[in-house]
């Protein structure tokens, strides 16, 4: 049977954890034929971000022209913009309505000098988002106030989905403290969490390109906002799981995205 197609946008990354490279190995593990439009290269491993090296706009705006006059993409992922030339490429075709089931995933890590000029990029593109799913170092720095407490996340998503996305997810992987890793979502009916078991473990590389891949393959294949969010909470929670005992590089080791089925479940 031919898969449903879908697209994600961002950055490759060398070390294969998160990026790209992530993004399409949550494709193929949900049986979804995957395509890519690069707008940058990074170098990187498990330990951080080395390099960024940008693409031009016109390189981009190429890309995605082929694959969306070709291909018959069901949603699309974006991830890291890099800079503010890519993120106008991919407004003008969200702005041209061949961007369905649109996931904004911002990511502002080795953005640095250029973290201004992305984020005001980003706000022209999350109107057209159904989904953005910013973590709290991310939300802050698109509501201009410092996100901490899980009600400043729930504050910060209905911020945020106030300049167009209908669901937020201010997500927060980064808190450390307590046994559950909580993430407050923003939809049309108030706030709400989704609170999941915290997996001990240093391999958590990619979390976030994971969970955001994961939404836009449920929402390719039909399922509704709240359900394809429960689904990709189950999913990173169980490719956590599946790479806890792994051992590949010296940092955050990558998420074992295949496996997933054999790892117990987990409710919300
Ligand atoms: N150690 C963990 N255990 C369980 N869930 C986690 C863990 N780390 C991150 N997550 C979940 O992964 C998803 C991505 O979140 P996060 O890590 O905050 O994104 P990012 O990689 O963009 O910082 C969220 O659902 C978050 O709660
Ligand atoms: C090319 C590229 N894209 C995204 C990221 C960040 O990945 P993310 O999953 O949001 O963050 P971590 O969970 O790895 O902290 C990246 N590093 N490179």
């Amino acid at each position: 049977m031919t898969p449903l197609a879908v697209l994600a946008i961002g950055g490759s990354d060398s070390s294969g954890g998160s990026g790209l490279q992530a993004d399409v190995k949550v494709f193929a593990a949900m049986r979804l034929y995957g395509a890519t439009v690069a707008t940058s290269v990074t170098a990187q491993n498990t330990r951080g971000v080395q390099d960024v090296f940008e693409l031009p706009g016109n390189v981009v705006s190429a890309q995605l022209s082929a694959v969306l006059e070709d291909l018959p993409i069901k949603a699309v992922k974006v991830g890291m913009l890099a800079t503010a030339e890519a993120a106008a490429a991919v407004t003008a075709k969200a702005r041209a309505g061949v961007l369905p089931n649109l996931v904004v995933d911002p990511v502002l890590e080795a953005a640095a000098g250029r973290r201004r000029g992305v984020v005001s990029a980003l706000e022209r593109l999350l109107p057209f988002a159904a989904v953005a799913t910013p973590n709290r170092d991310e939300a802050s720095a698109l509501v201009g106030w410092q996100v901490s407490t899980p009600a400043d996340m729930a504050g910060a998503a209905a911020q945020i989905a106030s300049n167009g996305p209908k669901y937020v997810v201010v997500t927060g992987g980064d808190m450390v403290a307590g046994d559950e890793a909580v993430d407050a979502v923003w939809t049309d009916a108030g706030a709400r969490f989704l609170r999941y078991p915290r997996v001990q473990t240093r391999n958590n590389r990619g979390t976030g390109c994971t969970f955001s891949a994961a939404i836009t393959s449920r929402l390719a294949q039909g399922d509704d906002v709240l359900e394809a969010l429960v689904a990709a909470k189950e999913y990173v929670t169980r490719s956590l799981v599946g790479a806890r005992d792994w051992d590949l590089g010296n940092g955050s080791g990558p998420l074992n995205h295949f496996d997933w089925p054999t790892f117990a479940a987990f409710s919300a």
